[in-house]
């Protein structure tokens, strides 16, 4: 040891060969790992813009060029989570952003599995509406753009044939339950074995028990393995939901937990306590002191929607108003969507149907006129305001009866919400309006009755009975609020439990299921073609270039000399002190949709546009001013002018065949002899008070003869179509036209002519040989 020989170099020992060849193994894994996700090879949780998860670059542009750019809370959780493949339970206030926190890991997970069209249907979006899959399809459009996915929209209200044949090639469904489960059923060779992800918007809505049976027949047809996002603002972790939906170790995600509140905090929350009675004209007096504001007005159903929209629109309340609700046609739905989401200002009534998850741009003030039915539903009503940092209102009028038990839930569901009154000056009552519209036309009156009975069975069926007592409220009154000459019977209010109703609801044709169970009433048909019948007849009606000014959505396209007209105009009837001068607000409130302003003589002409000096005119010794070229050729029209000549005077003959005045005034004494006034104003109510219980009387025999007439004209259409139903659709038709579709074609166009209408021998021939191949 003590000699000093240096020791010659050690060579390399086995051990740490391996060290390094391992070393630089892994280097190389990392490198391949950084060229296969080249924005980072682990989802980042920390992640606070979109640039920083590992995204592909088709969705990075889809993002970009929508301009997202920053996560929000839950799409910084949840995202990465769904990348890394976990089943996720995304729980985030209303208008936080859950739409991207699943249509991101959609797209990407796909894209990651080299999904092609070949490799079929992919993902499964599922929305409890068609509004919303529709707001979620367009969201995908945008954000997938780049992408080479095919995608399709599956919801009721379209031509399922159509869908039909495009689902084969769809990677990407967005879809509502119940057309999804159709297709599933009647759709042949439609694949869904291979489907990757299942995501539930609105998850505890369509988990819940009106859309049960749909959801878990959709469920058992799609494979264990794939992977499940639910998203909700009111998202539950209830395990037996969870494990319906087979979901394996959930992420729970609930970024707002912790706060303070379960709404968004720019959301300021008022209630009301409003008696029922009361109730429309509080509403008619806010819509009047906020002319210029967005708003939405939730209300139970569909029909007291329909009665106030109506209503409402007759009593030119200065605002734009819109309606929506279920029972509308899919094109009429699709139309009012659009257009309240481009208005600046307007009133949209509304049905639970636009609770949850829509997206409206800017609604300054949601209203609710009628309870909700629990807290939840609250919660996603007031959502559809205050969205994604936005300020926002909302008003909720609860009955005396309803308000301890109701503040109560809100309290429980940190839902912060104070108390005001409505100021009494601003009251304006709308009764004898109403009373008037319901005399005048039996259309409005019909709508009143539905309205007022559909409210008192909608509250006699609610699950919280603390909340909702129909036998406290005060329905003589109610009815009389809406203009309606008494209370309409309420026939056969069974007991029928809540859960059952929304089930019923959402079944094919449930609703008219649902009538017949709540009511036993045969005779509660649909007033649906009455209501389209009197749609179409107001459009009938002439429409005049004022019609279409106000209809117009983006008004501040008016071209100035509309505004001119509408802003010089000072003798626009009833302009509201409160309408600050906008233009629309202005002529919209004295707004006769069915006189022809262009010839009327009593409004003020429109200004000049020019500064050159007006003509006058001579009329049976008035001058008139012309102000401009078309009043001034309307000036020289002889038609025209003689509308604006004194008109005669209108007279009856008595019986002995003298002209008498139709109004003559009663000579003081006689007046006195009948007694005083305040009692012949009581006669005389009482008098046509009775006219109009025997006029109801006649008007209800009318409407049940007209009922009955559309039940029969139906059920003829019924048979009609089941006829034609036969020939197109026989399974075995179909089969056949698999087959070799040409042979059939011929056979089945000629049969269907003669099933139409077998007028002659050779049609009835047709017919009976139709029926026999
Ligand atoms: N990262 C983002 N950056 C900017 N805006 C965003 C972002 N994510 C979402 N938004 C916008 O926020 C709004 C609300 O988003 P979204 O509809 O997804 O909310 P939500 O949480 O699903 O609401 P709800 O609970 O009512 O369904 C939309 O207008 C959307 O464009």
């Amino acid at each position: 040891m003590g000699s000093g020989k240096q020791l010659p170099p050690c060579p390399l020992s086995v051990a740490s060969m391996i060290q390094i060849l391992s070393l630089s193994l892994s280097l190389f894994l990392l490198f391949v790992l950084v060229t296969i996700f080249p924005l980072g090879a682990q989802p980042d949780l920390q992640a606070t813009e979109f640039t920083e998860l590992p995204l592909t670059k088709q969705t990075a542009a889809g993002l970009h060029k929508a301009h997202f750019k920053t996560l929000t809370d839950i799409q910084r959780k949840a995202i990465p989570l769904a990348l890394k493949g976990r089943d996720v339970l995304g729980a985030a206030k209303t208008g936080s952003g859950k739409t991207l926190a699943f249509i991101v890991p959609v797209l990407e997970i796909l894209y990651r599995k080299k999904w092609t069209t070949l490799d079929g249907l992919g993902a499964l979006i599922i929305s409890p509406t068609r509004e919303l899959a529709t707001q979620i399809f367009e969201v995908l459009r945008k954000v997938g753009g780049h992408h080479t996915f095919s995608a399709g929209l599956v919801i009721g209200g379209k031509s399922a044939k159509e869908e039909r044949e495009a689902l084969h090639k769809m990677n990407i469904v967005v879809c509502t339950p119940g057309r999804m489960l159709q297709h599933l059923d009647q759709t042949f060779g439609l694949n869904v074995d291979n489907v990757q992800l299942l995501v539930l918007d609105e998850a505890d809505r369509i988990l819940d028990m009106g859309f049960r049976a749909t959801v878990d027949a959709i469920v058992a047809n799609l494979p264990r393995t794939r992977q499940t996002l639910l998203f909700s603002a009111t998202q539950t972790r209830n395990v037996g939901e969870l494990a319906r939906l087979g979901l394996k170790d959930a992420e729970y995600v609930a970024v707002h937990e912790a706060a303070e509140a379960a709404t968004p905090a720019r959301l300021e929350q008022f209630y009301m306590v409003v008696p029922l009675q009361e109730k429309l004209d509080t509403l008619f007096a806010f819509l009047r002191n906020h002319l210029q504001a967005k708003i939405i007005v939730f209300m139970t159903s569909c029909k007291q929607v329909r009665f106030v929209y109506e209503t409402f629109r007759q009593l030119h309340i200065g605002l734009p108003l819109l309606h929506l609700h279920g029972k509308q046609k899919q094109t009429a739905r699709a139309e009012v969507t659009a257009r309240f989401a481009a208005a600046k200002n307007g009133c949209l009534f509304a049905t639970d149907v636009v609770a949850r998850g829509l997206d409206f741009p800017a609604v300054d003030w949601v209203l609710q006129v009628d309870a909700p039915e629990d807290a939840e539903t609250y919660i996603h009503r007031v959502g559809r305001t205050a969205r994604f940092e936005k300020m926002g209102r909302a008003v909720l009028f609860l009955a005396p009866s309803e308000e301890g038990a109701f503040v109560a839930r809100l309290v429980a569901k940190k839902v912060p919400v104070a108390r005001v009154n409505a100021k009494a000056a601003k009251r304006q009552s709308v009764q004898t309006q109403l009373q008037a519209l319901c005399f005048k036309d039996p259309e409005v009156k019909y709508l009143g009755q539905k309205a007022f009975v559909s409210y008192c069975r909608s509250v006699s069926v609610q699950k919280d009975k603390e909340v909702f007592r129909l036998e406290e409220l005060p329905l003589e009154e109610y009815a009389a609020s809406l203009g309606l000459p008494g209370a309409p019977r309420i026939r056969g209010l069974k007991s029928v439990d809540a859960e059952r109703v929304k089930e019923l609801k959402n079944a094919p044709r449930g609703l008219k299921a649902l009538e017949k169970e709540v009511s036993g009433d045969e005779e509660e048909e649909e007033k649906e073609e009455e209501v389209e019948g009197m749609k179409e007849r107001k459009k009938k009606e002439v429409r005049t270039k004022y019609d279409r000014m106000v209809e117009r959505q983006n008004q501040n396209v008016l071209a100035d000399h509309y505004k001119n007209l509408i802003v010089d105009d000072p003798t626009a009837a009833g302009a509201s002190s409160d309408s600050e001068g906008d233009f629309l607000t202005v002529k919209r409130t004295g707004y006769d949709s069915d006189s022809d302003s262009d010839s009327s003589t009593t409004s003020t002409p429109p200004s000049p546009p020019s500064t050159t000096k007006p003509k006058t005119i001579d009329l049976a010794g008035t001058t008139l001013t012309i102000e401009s070229k078309r009043r001034e050729k309307m000036m020289t029209s002889k038609k025209e002018l003689a509308k604006l000549k004194p008109r005669g005077t209108r007279l009856v003959f008595d019986d002995d065949g003298n002209a008498r005045p139709l109004y003559e005034l009663q000579g003081i004494e006689t007046f006195r002899e009948a007694g005083s006034a305040e009692e012949q104003r009581r006669r005389f109510v009482a008098v046509e008070g009775e006219r109009v219980k025997v006029a109801d009387v006649e008007d209800r025999r009318v409407a049940k003869e007209k009922r009955r007439e559309r039940r029969e004209r139906r059920r003829r259409r019924r048979e009609k179509k089941r006829q034609r139903k036969w020939f197109e659709d026989d399974p075995e038709d179909e089969e056949e036209g698999r087959k070799g579709r040409k042979g059939r074609k011929g056979k089945k166009g000629r049969v269907i002519e003669a099933a139409e209408e077998p007028e002659t021998l050779e049609d009835l021939e047709a017919l009976a040989s139709g029926l026999l191949g």
